[in-house]
């Protein structure tokens, strides 16, 4: 059993439950001037996606103790482009009120980080002030996944379409995927290498395709292995959580692109 198919099951009983007992909140409907795609491909920085995570299958504990609302400030303040924030309680003790107190702390947008299988999830997601949800190439077979990313364009979420090889690479791209992240690290095994993203990005040669380079990015040097590659955004978690000093450590990860 790995990882991703665990979780995948517990996405099956929540999704059960919410169906059930998911009633639509509208708490608030954030419309962005601008989109993150626009945004992102916009910028002459490096764009950092900032992650607001507990903990993690792989990590264990990270920061249980977090504030949302106060780390989700320092993200704005100290140069973040876009909050991430797991959503998932079982495994990575986060939760859907994160996301809500978040919205109602930053203009940023926001991704719902979670593992999406039904449209309730995205509705939810939205509900709560979503701007952009993640969907994962790993998790579902392609119709699926064509049905949920159009879905979600369809309320005016963007889609963040999740990669890890080329084979979903080529299923991202077919599906019209906008903006396309890469994981470095292995949803089955915890791996986590850069070269990845080397690889993967060099057979994207299309100018309007954002690229997001995820996970395992420590410091400054590895932003620049993964501006080398050609991506415009970074996905960054555990380094921003452990950070004891979110301004230096977002000053050291933000570089002019050449
Ligand atoms: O903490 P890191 O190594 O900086 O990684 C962040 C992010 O990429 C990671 O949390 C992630 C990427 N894809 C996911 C899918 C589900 C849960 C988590 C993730």
């Amino acid at each position: 059993m790995t990882f991703l198919s665990n979780i995948l099951i517990e996405k099956e009983k929540e999704v059960k439950i919410l169906k059930e007992q998911y009633q639509q909140q509208n708490y608030r409907n954030i419309k962005q001037e601008k989109s993150m795609y626009q945004t992102f491909m916009e910028s002459s920085t490096m764009n950092i996606i900032a992650e607001i995570k507990r903990a993690s299958p792989s990590k264990g504990e990270i920061n249980v103790e977090v504030n949302p609302v106060e780390q989700a400030e320092q993200y704005a303040t100290y140069g973040a482009n876009a909050i991430s924030v797991l959503t998932d309680t079982p495994f990575f003790k986060g939760s859907i009120e994160d996301l809500r107190v978040v919205r109602n702390t930053v203009d940023l947008p926001i991704l719902c980080k979670d593992f999406i299988i039904e449209e309730i999830q995205i509705n939810r997601a939205k509900d709560y002030g979503a701007n952009v949800v993640l969907l994962i190439a790993a998790a579902l077979p392609k119709q699926r996944l064509k049905e949920l990313f159009d879905y979600a364009y369809s309320i005016d979420l963007e889609v963040l379409l999740e990669v890890h090889n080329e084979t979903e690479l080529m299923i991202a791209l077919e599906i019209g995927a906008k903006i396309i992240g890469i994981n470095n690290r292995d949803l089955k095994t915890f791996t986590v290498d850069l070269s990845v993203t080397q690889e993967l990005a060099k057979l994207v040669n299309r100018n309007d395709i954002l690229l997001i380079g995820e996970s395992g990015i420590r410091n400054r040097e590895d932003v620049e292995k993964m501006m080398e590659a050609g991506v415009r955004g970074v996905l960054v978690g555990e380094t921003l959580m452990r950070s004891e000093n979110l301004k230096e450590t977002l000053k050291d990860l933000k570089i002019e692109f050449k």
